[in-house]
């Protein structure tokens, strides 16, 4: 994988991201891991080692560029719907101060998460295996979170009842997005209002060695979570916020 770490390196300086030799040697072997895994378990539609790099890790990284993401002290940051630990485990890689737990419903991808995390030696990273509607009634996780973060869970309406419970008041949300970002906000309007949060900023970020932008919605949490969201596993997604 050595002309990925070049595609690797050339990126985080496009991002401008300093990187120590570990942490680029880890984000390798995640990718070698995943590559490995993906045919059985599905993790994703990227199926060379080269495009997971590109389209689903630096794709990740491109969030230390966001300065209210970067300058925050965040002690805890949860990854809903993290599948194969996207974005939490590169991310991880390279923020080796906060904690970052990866929540996801499906076993067999939990299993791949835990495998993995003990492959890499990641101290900062643990699993959850549980429907996020059911996790955030939990007391030592609702509300306990210094910033939520999810890509490719759910449209934006939907994602955001299942996720925000997560998140501790005054602070924001990370939702990677592609071009119907502003379709999704105004569909979310409803949500966002019930939910006491606001949109803050959206981030238009350059994914290093593709012509394709990622769109971070930063969502800022401005209320305590309703007690009764998110409502019970499923409804949701049948019957969005609005
Ligand atoms: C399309 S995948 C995206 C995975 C990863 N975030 C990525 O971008 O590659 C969505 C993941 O979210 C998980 N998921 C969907 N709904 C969930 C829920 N309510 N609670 C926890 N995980 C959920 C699925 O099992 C799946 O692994």
């Amino acid at each position: 994988m050595q002309k990925g770490r070049k595609i690797l390196v050339e990126a985080l300086k496009i991002l401008k991201v300093p990187a120590e030799k570990e942490a680029i040697d880890r984000t390798v072997e995640f990718v070698e891991h995943f590559h490995l895994v993906n045919q059985n378990l599905n993790l994703s539609a990227h199926k060379n080692r080269e495009a997971i790099l590109v389209n689903l890790v630096i794709d990740s990284l491109t969030l230390l560029t966001v300065e209210s993401f970067a300058k925050s002290q965040l002690d805890k940051a949860i990854d809903v719907g993290s599948g194969g630990g996207i974005p939490g485990i590169p991310l991880a890689i390279f923020r080796p101060a906060t904690h970052f737990v990866l929540l996801e419903s499906k076993s067999k991808k939990c299993l791949f998460l835990e495998e993995v995390i003990a492959k890499l030696n990641l101290s900062n990273v643990s699993v959850i295996c549980a429907r996020a509607e059911d996790a955030a009634r939990e007391k030592s996780l609702r509300e306990n979170f210094d910033t939520v973060l999810s890509k490719a869970l759910a449209p934006l309406n939907v994602a955001l009842e299942i996720t925000i419970p997560f998140l501790k008041t005054g602070k924001s949300a990370f939702f990677y997005k592609g071009l119907r970002y502003f379709q999704e906000l105004k569909d979310a309007e409803g949500a966002l209002k019930i939910l006491g949060c606001k949109a803050r900023k959206i981030w238009e970020i350059d994914v290093p060695w593709t012509d394709r932008k990622n769109y971070l919605i930063e969502i800022e949490k401005c209320m305590p979570t309703p007690s009764h969201l998110p409502r019970k596993a499923g409804l949701p997604q049948k019957k969005p916020l609005s």
